[in-house]
């Protein structure tokens, strides 16, 4: 069955997609844009009154102008059925009527095509061809390429016309121009609709907690949770979500609970700007530190203002007053010294200072007027996600504008669903959450990643259509990546820095079996080699397990499983390694084996032989050749040597020649008498000893 876009539609049919959108609305098919798709069936529908277009332009322009954003779409699409409210609705009927008696008379009665009358107004999208124009304004396209060439404008008919000259052009003809925005419904950022001041309500702040290791980051998240999470929420058991929130002074703060400017610059990296204040622990024994510092810069870089909480001031060795001083040369400069940074000194282990921090967190936060508009559907960032056992793909999603309830249709980075249930950081199961709220969902088909953004939306459908193309365009820009290399090149190559990781998916016949394997490969211990697991799955491994691999640069693992025809496809056009095993310790032994492979070889050196110098001759093209009996071992033509002279290397080289008599030799073994010369060497003496070695691969443990 054809099927097409409203738009592209439009464009075959030379009318504007709001009047398609309007017609099927007429006839009781609602759509919500340009962007959905059209069956044959709707086109029937549509062609039933096609003729009457350049009415319906006509008509279109009376029309409030609502339907390029996407928010204008939904509050459409509510009224739709009721025709009345749209004005274009009952005059689109009238048409049908007409029109539906017209071309039988046409068909009895073939007449030579009259002029069409010039359209009131035409639109266009972008650009328009020059024959697209003629075509929109019922010209001939030779006449337009002459009045171009009037205007100076060599063109054919093919020729592209910006906006400039099609308003020119259609200006000439005393014919209305009007340029369609097209908006790209699956870009998030189009749903960010500026919001009325009235309906902004103040929001709790984001907070991150960076800081060097051992400073206390993990130490002082607990200690807030502790003493704050439970007020006035009895009964309620913590729970591990990612973030949490905490209340004081009757108002609230959320934490994200990864400590760390890792997840902070992760999630930045994937676009999620979500922390609003950053608190800088410095151990107040310890001052600043590497990660101190570049938690600053992270900070910095992002436009989080900083709150530092000098942290231990309970030991007997904390300096408060140095951490101070250190920090003014990163611009952190305490308001007792004249400057803008607010300081709280902290004991995270006996609790001391936390409410003064949380005091200080609140007034940055009023400073900082964060407010978030709560009457809309919900938008924000994913905290964490993983694959569960029982319960599937589970999301922490922070909310950041907007109202997140059970039941919502949802797209989350290309992952899409409906929000099944909502756990919040007490364990609870909530309806809805507003803004600042973390809260953990069930419900999406696929592991999104954290920083992913997600949007809601007001029907299933939709959210599957956007979500789909999300997906697929998320498996183009996988597909450009470049193409991939098997395992063993892999491990060979793959170097991050100095860490070397392995990218792997995971999938298996049970989830047992994958929970297994994940354990197994995780334990694995190789010395500055990393593997990652990025994605676990049961069931066959599929086009997107490849095109994950693809996009990582990873390898994909298959337990008892097998890929499907579309997955094998991708793997070969992609250069994807795939590994099916059938026994869990061989494909753990051969990622180890590889992974052991994949290190920079490891070299011990290992004396071969000995050999003294008994005599020394000159030659004069050759050198000084050492006339030498080896002593122990044996001395390789290959093998590397050292020039001892009384107990001291005067020399370390290779060998030029090794020869026995005039002939030249391999090697030569204990016992034997041998010339050796040396490259780039002549101060042979009598008395040296020649050591010869080799640099031997040695097998990683
Ligand atoms: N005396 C004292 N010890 C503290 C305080 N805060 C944390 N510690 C101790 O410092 C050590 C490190 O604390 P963590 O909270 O694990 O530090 P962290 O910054 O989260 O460390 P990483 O997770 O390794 O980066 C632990 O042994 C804590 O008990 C404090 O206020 N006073």
């Amino acid at each position: 069955m054809k099927k097409m876009r409203i738009y592209e539609y439009a464009k075959e049919k030379d009318v504007p997609s709001k009047s398609i959108i309007d017609k099927l609305a007429g006839a009781g098919i609602n759509v919500s844009n340009h962007m959905s798709v059209i069956d044959e069936k709707m086109m029937k529908v549509i062609e039933g009154d096609n003729a009457s277009a350049p009415e319906s332009k006509g008509q279109e322009t009376a029309k409030p102008k609502n339907d390029a954003r996407p928010q204008g779409n939904r509050q459409g699409q509510g009224n739709n059925k009721k025709g009345p409210q749209r004005p274009g609705q009952n005059q689109n009927r009238n048409n049908k009527g007409k029109q539906q008696q017209r071309p039988p008379q046409q068909q009895q009665k073939p007449e030579p095509p009259k002029p069409k009358p010039l359209p009131e107004k035409i639109t266009f999208v972008e650009s328009l061809t020059v024959g697209e124009l003629a075509s929109k304004l019922h010209k001939e396209p030779s006449e337009l390429i002459k009045k171009l060439m009037f205007l100076g404008v060599m063109a054919t008919i093919n020729q592209e016309l910006d906006k400039d000259s099609i308003e020119l052009i259609a200006t000439d003809y005393g014919v209305e121009v009007e340029e369609e925005i097209v908006i790209d419904e699956t870009e998030f950022e189009n749903y960010a609709d500026e919001d009325k001041e009235e309906d902004l309500k103040e929001r709790p702040p984001v907070v991150t907690i960076m800081g060097h290791v051992d400073h206390g980051k993990t130490t002082l998240l607990d200690s807030i949770r502790k003493t704050k999470v439970t007020e006035g929420e009895a009964g309620g058991i913590t729970q591990h979500i990612g973030a949490y929130q905490v209340e004081t002074s009757g108002k609230k703060i959320t934490f994200l609970d990864t400590p760390g400017h890792a997840a902070f610059t992760t999630m930045r990296a994937r676009g999620a700007q979500v922390t609003d204040i950053t608190i800088l622990v410095v151990a107040a024994d310890d001052g600043v530190m590497p990660q101190t510092k570049e938690a600053i810069s992270h900070a910095k870089a992002a436009g989080v203002p900083i709150i530092v909480a000098v942290n231990k001031i309970d030991k007997e060795a904390a300096n408060p007053d140095r951490v101070m001083q250190e920090l003014t040369e990163f611009e952190l400069v305490p308001e007792a010294w004249g400057g803008e940074t607010i300081f709280v000194n902290v004991s995270a282990l006996a609790g001391t200072g936390i409410d003064e921090l949380l005091e200080m967190i609140l007034l940055v936060a009023e400073v900082a007027e964060l407010k978030a508009n709560p009457d809309k559907l919900a938008r924000g960032s994913v905290i964490e996600a993983e694959l569960d056992k029982g319960r599937g793909a589970v999301a922490t999603l922070l909310v950041q504008s907007g109202t997140l309830k059970v039941g919502d249709p949802i797209v989350v980075g290309s992952s899409f669903g409906k929000v099944r249930a909502m756990v919040n950081d007490l364990g609870r199961r909530v309806k809805e959450v507003g803004p600042s709220t973390p809260v953990e969902i069930t419900g999406l088909n696929e592991v999104p990643l954290a920083g992913d953004q997600f949007q809601a939306f007001p029907d299933e459908k939709k959210a599957r259509q956007i979500g789909e193309v999300r997906m697929s365009r998320q498996r183009e820009a996988n597909l450009a990546a470049s193409s991939r290399v098997s395992l063993d090149d892999l491990f060979n190559q793959i170097q991050q820095g100095d860490v070397k990781e392995i990218n792997i998916i995971i999938k298996a016949d049970v989830q047992g079996s994958v929970e297994a394997m994940r354990g197994s490969l995780e334990k694995i211990e190789v010395e500055g080699a990393k593997i990652n697991i990025i994605h676990t799955g049961v069931g066959a491994i599929t086009e997107y397990d490849v095109m994950l691999a693809s996009a990582s640069n990873g390898i994909v693992i298959g337990f008892n499983v097998r890929p499907d025809v579309n997955a094998k496809r991708t793997a070969e056009a992609e250069k994807v390694d795939i590994r099916l095993h059938r026994i869990i310790y061989n494909a753990i032994d051969e990622i180890e084996a590889a992974m052991k492979g994949m290190l920079d070889p490891e070299f011990e050196e290992k004396v071969i032989g000995q050999a003294e110098v008994r005599t020394t001759f000159k030659v004069s093209k050759v050198g000084t050749i050492a006339g030498s009996y080896i002593t122990e071992g044996k001395v390789t033509r290959d093998s590397t040597v050292r020039l001892i002279r009384e107990g001291i290397v005067i020399y370390e080289g290779s060998i030029n020649a090794l020869k026995r008599f005039k002939d030249d030799a391999k090697e030569v073994a204990a016992g034997y008498e041998c010339g050796i010369t040396l490259e780039n060497f002549n101060d042979l003496k009598e008395g040296d000893i020649i050591e010869a070695y080799v640099m031997e691969e040695i097998e990683r443990k």
